[in-house]
């Protein structure tokens, strides 16, 4: 399946981007803890050189939570601070004030052996499309300062937002361009909602979520669609997952006219389905695959 996407807006956001993140001293960089690896774009690296860094696991309460565990594990062992979140809770947000300061310590340290007081941190949040960076601003801010909706490339406005006497925080989010030359990771970005579903082929696009989930989540899909046992058994669904989706139009009623199945139909509703968490909690990758 071929997955294309790298817009002109992209070109731009990366240039804004640049001139933003001289401003602050900490990049706080959001990935979809369904798939870390593939929302992340490895620019971030280059782009936030010599600036603190800490990594937000956002949509942790939509992933499996073995795996989320595996991931911090991942970027520990990278260097990196870790937090895993749901930025829709802001109960769920406590832990992140303090990994800022953690981030930042040494800077901190370093104004206090200068003499300089009271100069709150500065941070900016990055993330590719649909990660949640607008959430987590607003429910990190506690106010409606960030536009959200669930499509890619919705963030746009510059103000400094207090947080506390500590720490200030760009309202505008970096908005970082997916990355991408392996076909899988295509497919978990498009899966994830991070490029744009009308340059998708929907279809392919389910099935291949199906069969990945026949494999490594086969209760959560059973309980979802009761699709019958002789399906589920001997890894029939995960070599044949269009044989699932036939099933899942069946039981959905998923019709066109003349009764004919609508396989597209019932495509739009698996991964519905999947992104909306309805199909329980979901990685679709691990750090053991990606290596
Ligand atoms: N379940 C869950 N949903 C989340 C979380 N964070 C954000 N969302 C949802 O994900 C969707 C996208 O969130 P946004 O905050 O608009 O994402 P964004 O990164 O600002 O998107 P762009 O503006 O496209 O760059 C929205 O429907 C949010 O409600 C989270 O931690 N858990």
């Amino acid at each position: 399946m071929q997955v294309q996407w790298y817009p002109g807006h992209m070109t731009k956001a990366r240039r804004a981007m640049k001139e933003d993140i001289k401003l602050v001293d900490l990049v706080i960089e959001l990935l979809d803890a369904r798939a870390p690896l593939s929302s992340r774009n490895p620019d971030i690296d280059e782009l936030g050189r010599q600036k603190a860094r800490l990594i937000i696991l956002n949509k942790a309460d939509l992933a499996d939570e073995e795996a989320n565990r595996s991931w911090e594990l991942f970027f520990r062992e990278k260097g990196y601070l870790v937090v895993r979140a749901d930025s829709r809770s802001r109960g769920d947000l406590r832990p992140v004030q303090a990994a800022i300061l953690e981030a930042c310590r040494e800077k901190i340290e370093r104004d206090r052996r200068r003499g300089i007081k009271n100069r709150p941190v500065r941070a900016m949040v990055v993330g590719i499309p649909n990660v949640g960076k607008s959430t987590f601003i607003n429910s990190y801010a506690g106010r409606a300062c960030a536009k959200t909706g669930n499509k890619p490339g919705v963030t746009r406005g510059n103000q400094w937002i207090r947080l506390s006497k500590e720490v200030e925080l760009l309202d505008t989010p970096g908005i970082l361009w997916p990355k991408f030359e392996d076909e899988q990771v295509g497919i978990r970005l498009a899966l994830l909602g991070s490029v744009k579903d009308d340059i998708l082929n929907v279809e392919e696009l389910s099935l291949e979520l199906l069969s990945m989930a026949a494999s490594r989540y086969p209760e959560q899909l059973t309980k979802r669609y009761q699709l019958p046992e002789e399906l589920m058994s001997e890894g029939l669904l995960i070599k044949e997952p269009v044989r699932g989706l036939e099933e899942i139009a069946r039981l959905r009623s998923c019709l066109l006219k003349g009764n004919e199945l609508d396989y597209a139909k019932a495509a739009r509703l698996v991964i519905d389905d999947f992104r909306s968490g309805r199909l329980g909690r979901i990685t679709l990758e691990l750090p053991e695959q990606v290596q």
